[in-house]
């Protein structure tokens, strides 16, 4: 395969060979003017981007600490009786900062210093909410099946170390910050979990969410560790507008995105770490039909760069053992209940991304499509108890029974 050549999704392996920093940045350079408005139109469900300037001292302080940021808007019809309702929303993806092999303390006090750099150059450009990738804290070590010493990195929800950072940098910049970690709840028989914890932009600890949906798949034995999450479909209703947390498996569970809908989300962060071998083709869809099908809005964000485990592991599948998961793919992007989406950021650096939405699409959206009201809830009610009783029979017609 040639470089800059794509591989097909049919075909899962990603190839060293290609250096393809985001898909936009191909299209942009590939495809002339006109046409790539069309294209953008049809893709990304506008023409233009919509870019919106990122203030100086954001700039500054990326160019200084070596990390992208891209800002667009997604505004909404003006209406005659409610006011615009503009939020900043923000997304961090990031790489870890040390091998995997230096002390714990030290790896997760290299990502401190990192996000806490990125949420400022966020302060500066204004955002009202943002949210970091999943288990932000240390590196996605779920594929080694090892306990020791990875389960060290796991804290309280609501009095844990990084809670604490969190608390301080949201009532000092007027943000919510969502928060993804791997939570101890030593309340509860020191069990672990999956966890996003939500903070207050007056720095109050507002609750938290557990992943719904636990991975089996390819290196992601996450089920080695925690099980799945006991806390239903929350929204967190904040200053700048009602969120949710679908933490990254979950992404491929429509009734999971159709819960935090129907409880009243108008956003839902989905942190996530997953890599290109596995689920690259799915990503731009996914977090994107959900906005369309729920009329809320989605932010994608995942993980960049590879991380090296001391120990091998194997994916159970016949295959070479291996001591990474091959690299996560950034890619993160904000999709509205409309379909537009923004550009992704890049699939292997740092990035600070942000939109500037208008909440008041969600309703325009729902008015317009109708989605919620065409939804025949009772019917999948009763078609889903059916479907859980055990002695259940899938409703199929075959050949010959009509006659
Ligand atoms: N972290 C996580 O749930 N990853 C699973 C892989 C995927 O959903 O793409």
């Amino acid at each position: 395969m040639r470089k800059g050549e794509l591989e097909s999704a049919g075909n899962s392996k990603m190839s060293s060979e290609i250096c393809l920093k985001s898909l936009e940045s191909c299209l942009e350079k590939y495809i002339p003017g006109n046409e790539l408005k069309e294209v953008k139109r049809i893709l990304y469900g506008r023409s233009d981007d919509n870019a919106i300037e990122v203030p100086e001292e954001t700039m500054a302080i990326a160019a200084k600490h070596g990390f992208e940021v891209r800002a667009f808007s997604i505004p909404a019809q003006k209406e005659q009786l409610r006011t615009p309702r503009i939020v900043r929303v923000a997304a961090i993806q990031n790489s870890i900062c040390l091998e995997t092999t230096a002390r714990l303390e030290a790896q997760r006090q290299a990502i401190y210093d990192k996000i806490t750099n990125i949420i400022k150059a966020a302060a500066a450009a204004k955002a009202n909410i943002v949210c970091m990738q999943e288990a932000w804290t240390m590196p996605f070590a779920f594929c080694t099946r090892e306990k020791f010493p990875w389960c060290e990195f796991a804290e309280d929800a609501k009095h844990g170390p990084t809670t604490k950072l969190i608390q301080t940098l949201a009532a000092q910049y007027n943000m919510v910050i969502i928060s993804p970690i791997l939570e101890r709840d030593s309340e509860h028989s020191d069990i672990i979990w999956n966890t996003a914890v939500v903070i207050s932009n007056r720095g109050n600890y507002l609750g938290k969410h557990r992943k719904n949906h636990i991975p089996r798949v390819g290196d992601f034995n996450e089920s080695t560790y925690y099980y799945e999450g006991n806390t239903g479909h929350p929204i967190f209703e904040t200053e700048f507008g009602k969120i949710a947390i679908n933490i990254c498996y979950g992404r491929h569970h429509p009734q999971n995105w159709m819960m935090f809908g129907l409880n009243g989300a108008e956003i839902v962060f989905n942190p996530s770490a997953t890599v290109g071998a596995l689920s690259e083709p799915l990503w731009g869809v996914e977090a994107r039909n959900a906005a369309i099908a729920n009329s809320y809005f989605t932010v994608a964000i995942n993980r960049v760069g590879t991380e090296s485990f001391p120990n091998e592991f194997t994916s159970g599948d016949g295959k070479k053992a291996h001591q990474d998961f091959g690299p996560f793919y950034g890619s993160s992007y904000i999709a509205a209940p409309n379909g537009v989406r923004t550009p992704g950021l890049s699939r292997d650096q740092d990035g600070l991304l942000i939109a500037e939405i208008d909440l008041n699409l969600c309703r325009q959206v729902k008015d317009f499509w109708g989605f919620p009201m065409t939804q025949r809830l009772p019917l999948y009610a009763e078609s889903f108890a059916k479907v859980c009783d055990l002695n259940f029979k899938p409703q199929i017609i075959r050949e010959g029974d009509n006659n």
